[in-house]
């Protein structure tokens, strides 16, 4: 077997396909954007044949950017945005409605009704997470209520619903296999996972079939085999993971107490916690971080929905940069004495608030504030809100120590004053790896280990490598009045005062 292996991360905005080789080096890689669909306020859509064409045209470019057949792959690892959901027709394989994507709040008022119902704590006991319109099993609720005859044809077993990762693994094994991975389950609302099962008394709460749901397995494990005329030959499906949790995997977040965040449109900082069940106090998720061999390991989660997005605001809302990376270098020209701050509640705020109404402030400006304290106000949000995370995290579980350091990664870490001011507000180690793709990586790892080509776990751990560490280097007496600022900003943003 040759070693070479395929991750297709399926993200937000964008489609990667990545090619590694037996060294675990990327030898190949092809990206296509696709189009954001709007229909209302708050609602965000994909097209799921838009998706699907991305992955098969990205797979290509990226062999033939490395001059590989499919022949030459011995498997391949997929990794993707979570929460987002479809439901497709068992016979055709058609999308019946677009996929709803994870940051759509179009099912708000639903959360609101099963809130006041006073059913949040069974949700929050049994999948570890909140009634917040963020997760899957709401948006599958609203798809078979609004898309004409879907629930009684869903019943009939006529239709299929899972995550992307679902719909693209029967895609690929052109309708043979309906599956999805612990991760991805654990992010639907209607995943026990205490038990490891879906839960029949959640999903009947719901009004959602369980004969609709895939069958969930470990991150690595068989998922079959693509259809051979798409690619050219067939090629072996190992791995499935979650974004945040195939990154986890790619920052070799192995031990309890260590933690990795991704800077991308969002952040999401996930704290491995072992075999321990952590329930949080504190408006935390709980997710399975991963499950291998049949052994869970658990998570906290803090998810900030608006990270990377912050600074496409500063590039095409406000227009005070013309590219991403300027940012950072404007930001080192704001005006020490202001204190201007952005609270980017642009689509709500998520952990540790969960305020789906609230919406974006900002607040400190004098007749001096200019584009350089709107950049710095939005980088240095992304540091407040990583900090909040933590602060809940210590609170939560004892294995979070001080000592904690923070391994980074996504498109925003690329940002040197943004790590550094991180570094500062956190006041704790950030380390930056040498290679950034951790996500594709990490999917990459689960499929290349299960074929047996790539090491296993301790091995996999010790090839992580360290580009920079940022460390702190803020006065504390500057830290806790620039905290204390941001903290009086959130509460005056919050929807509920
Ligand atoms: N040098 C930079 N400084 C600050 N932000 C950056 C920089 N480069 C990219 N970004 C931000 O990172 C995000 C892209 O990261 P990426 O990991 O590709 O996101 P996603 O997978 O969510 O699409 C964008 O929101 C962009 O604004
Ligand atoms: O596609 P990303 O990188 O923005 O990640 C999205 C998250 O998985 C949403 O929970």
């Amino acid at each position: 077997m040759s070693g070479f292996v395929l991750a297709i991360d399926q993200g937000t905005t964008s489609t990667r396909a990545i090619l590694f080789d037996g060294q675990m080096k990327v030898v190949g890689s092809g990206q296509k954007e696709f189009t954001q669909h709007y229909p209302a306020s708050g609602w965000v859509e994909h097209d799921p044949e838009e998706i699907w064409a991305s992955v098969v045209t990205t797979v290509k470019a990226a062999l033939k950017q490395a001059g590989h057949a499919a022949a030459d792959v011995t498997a391949i690892g997929i990794t993707n945005q979570r929460e987002t959901v479809v439901i497709w027709d068992r016979a055709t394989g058609k999308p019946i409605h677009n996929a709803i994507v994870w940051q759509d709040r179009r099912t708000a008022t639903l959360c609101q009704k099963l809130k006041k119902q006073g059913l949040e704590k069974k949700f929050t006991r049994k999948t570890g997470l909140l009634l917040d319109p963020y997760f899957s099993g709401t948006k599958i609720a609203w798809m078979l209520d609004k898309v004409k005859g879907a629930r009684r044809r869903a019943e009939k077993g006529e239709l299929l619903a899972g995550t992307i990762d679902s719909f693209l693994i029967w895609r690929l094994t052109a309708g043979k296999v309906h599956a999805t991975d612990a991760t991805n389950a654990s992010r639907t609302l209607v995943y026990n996972i205490a038990e490891n099962a879906w839960d029949d008394e959640l999903l009947s709460i719901l009004n959602i079939p369980a004969k609709m749901l895939p069958e969930v397995k470990d991150c690595a494990d068989d998922y079959g085999i693509t259809e051979k005329n798409l690619f050219g030959a067939e090629i072996r499906i190992l791995g499935v993971a979650g974004d945040q949790h195939a990154a986890t995997i790619g920052q070799a977040c192995f031990e309890p107490g260590m933690m990795k965040s991704t800077y991308g449109t969002g952040c999401f900082a996930l704290l491995n916690t072992g075999s321990d069940l952590v329930r949080s106090k504190n408006r935390l998720l709980t997710t399975i971080a991963y499950r291998l061999n049949g052994k869970t390991t658990y998570a906290l989660e803090g998810s900030i929905f608006i990270a990377g997005a912050a600074v496409q605001w500063l590039r095409d809302g406000i227009k005070v940069i013309g590219k991403a990376e300027q940012s950072g270098k404007l930001a080192a020209e704001a005006d020490p004495t202001q204190n201007v701050y952005l609270v980017p509640a642009f689509v709500g705020l998520g952990s540790p608030h969960w305020d789906a109404e609230a919406r974006g402030a900002i607040f400190g400006l004098t007749r001096n504030s200019g584009p350089a304290e709107f950049a710095r106000a939005a980088l240095e949000a992304v540091a407040y809100q990583t900090r909040d995370l933590l602060d809940a995290m210590r609170k939560d579980w004892k294995g979070a120590s001080a000592k904690t350091v923070l391994r980074v990664d996504g498109g925003m870490v690329a940002s040197d004053w943004t790590m550094q001011r991180l570094a500062d507000i956190l006041d704790a180690p950030v380390d930056r790896p040498t290679i950034l793709e951790t996500t594709a990586l990490g999917a990459a790892w689960l499929a290349g280990s299960k074929a047996g080509v790539w090491p296993d776990a301790k091995k996999f751990a010790k090839s992580w490598a360290l580009e920079r560490r940022f460390q702190p280097d803020m006065d504390s007496a500057m830290r806790s009045a620039k905290l204390a600022g941001w903290r009086d900003a959130v509460r005056r943003t919050l929807s509920v005062q």
